[in-house]
């Protein structure tokens, strides 16, 4: 039987029990699909952090690069590790080392679930540039604690890492509705936006099939709530995604629903797909965390790994269970129960 090798971070907060209920449920539809899932649990994560010192260990990454695909939870625990440290001791490293460029989220609206909008239909797909830009980690500060302290964070943008994430985002608009939108802040940021912008109008040539339209982001953040029917593929820098995906994830409900998956098309190191919430430590140890961001992350886990009938199989499940009212109201129901649901649509 094909077995494939998944590294598991459950992570923190409630990273540990959408992780948990995903795994269930991907367990459940290889075994179905006549496949199985050979899974290696790490516990990096703060507690890891506060007994050792670091979010992984020094060979963290190589250990890492022998499995087929990374499933994370969230990381992050402010109140013990500073997020700063959390996030770059982890999550950012791993997704620069393997080259996951692109960062692909999914918005729309499940079955039986009433967005804060009214927009029936609502299905955007957001790319996200997941390796440089703002989050680089360029920078420093020096006459720390004076009044002359300076604090200096340089985006990097680079023509290798822009264009292969807007040629990333033509491709996806061509397998949807041939539409992308590219987003920018060329008016005020006059050297890397406009380096993004100019790329886009380069390539706009090669994809004249492609409908594509740049946006300031100011302006795309308001379009995403009074026109989100006017878009399809967004692309954006990875702060610009980050914010944005957030606010995907409103209109479609709650972070309780988007799912995400950081991609390496090139497939020289493994993929990781993760909900795009984080620990959530005001609902951690509620057992309340809603686990379909997670579980729908699992999919693209099994699509990515060529498993499209055992992906369909785990959104079929999602999409009955949210049908059903169960899940789809935030709070309502418990994590367990969500779980229970889903596992038993799998059939
Ligand atoms: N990829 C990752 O691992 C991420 C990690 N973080 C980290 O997570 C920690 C908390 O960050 P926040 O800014 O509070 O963002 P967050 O996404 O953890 O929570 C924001 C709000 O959404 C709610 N929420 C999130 N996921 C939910 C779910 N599955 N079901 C129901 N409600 C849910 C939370 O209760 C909270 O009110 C920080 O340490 C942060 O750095 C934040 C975002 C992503
Ligand atoms: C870290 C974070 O907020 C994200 O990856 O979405
Ligand atoms: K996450
Ligand atoms: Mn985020």
């Amino acid at each position: 039987m094909k077995t494939y090798k998944i590294a598991l971070l459950p992570g923190d907060g409630i990273g540990r029990d959408v992780t948990a209920a995903a795994w269930a449920v991907l367990e459940k539809a290889a075994s179905l699909n006549g496949f199985s899932l050979d899974a290696t649990s790490y516990p990096w994560s703060c507690d890891y952090y506060l007994e050792n010192g670091s979010m992984m260990p020094a060979d963290g990454i190589e250990t890492l690069r022998s499995f087929d695909a990374i499933l994370l939870g969230a990381v992050g625990w402010p109140r013990k590790v500073p997020d700063s440290v959390s996030l770059h001791g982890l999550l950012l490293p791993i997704r620069k080392a393997f080259v996951q460029y692109a960062n692909i989220r999914p918005h729309r609206l499940l079955p039986g679930v009433q967005g804060p909008l009214r927009a029936d239909g609502f299905d955007i797909l957001c790319i996200r540039e997941n390796t440089e830009g703002e989050y680089s980690g360029a920078g420093g500060r020096v006459h720390q604690g004076t009044d002359n302290e300076v604090a200096v964070e340089t985006s990097i943008f680079t023509r290798t890492g822009v264009e292969r994430i807007l040629r990333f985002g033509f491709e996806q608009a061509r397998t949807r509705r041939g539409k992308l939108a590219s987003v920018t802040k060329s008016n005020a940021q006059k050297y890397s936006m406009v380096f993004w912008d100019e790329i886009t109008q380069r390539l706009s040539a090669e994809y004249s099939d492609v409908e594509v339209t740049s946006y300031h982001i100011d302006a795309m953040a308001a379009r995403m709530v009074m026109a989100p029917d006017s878009l399809d593929v967004v692309v954006a820098s990875n702060l610009f995604g980050d914010i944005l995906t957030d606010l995907g994830a409103a209109i479609q409900g709650g972070l309780g629903f988007a799912a995400s998956a950081n991609i390496n098309p090139d497939r020289s190191a493994p993929s990781m797909f993760e909900p795009v919430h984080g620990s959530a430590p005001d609902i951690a140890h509620l057992g309340i965390a809603n686990p379909i961001a997670a579980i729908w992350s699992g999919a693209m886990m099994l699509e990515h790994l060529g498993e499209a009938a055992a992906a369909a199989r785990v959104m079929a499940a999602i999409e009955a269970t949210t049908a059903r009212g169960i899940g789809a109201i935030p709070g309502k129901d418990k994590t367990d129960a969500i779980t229970a649901s889903v596992l038993s649509a799998l059939g």
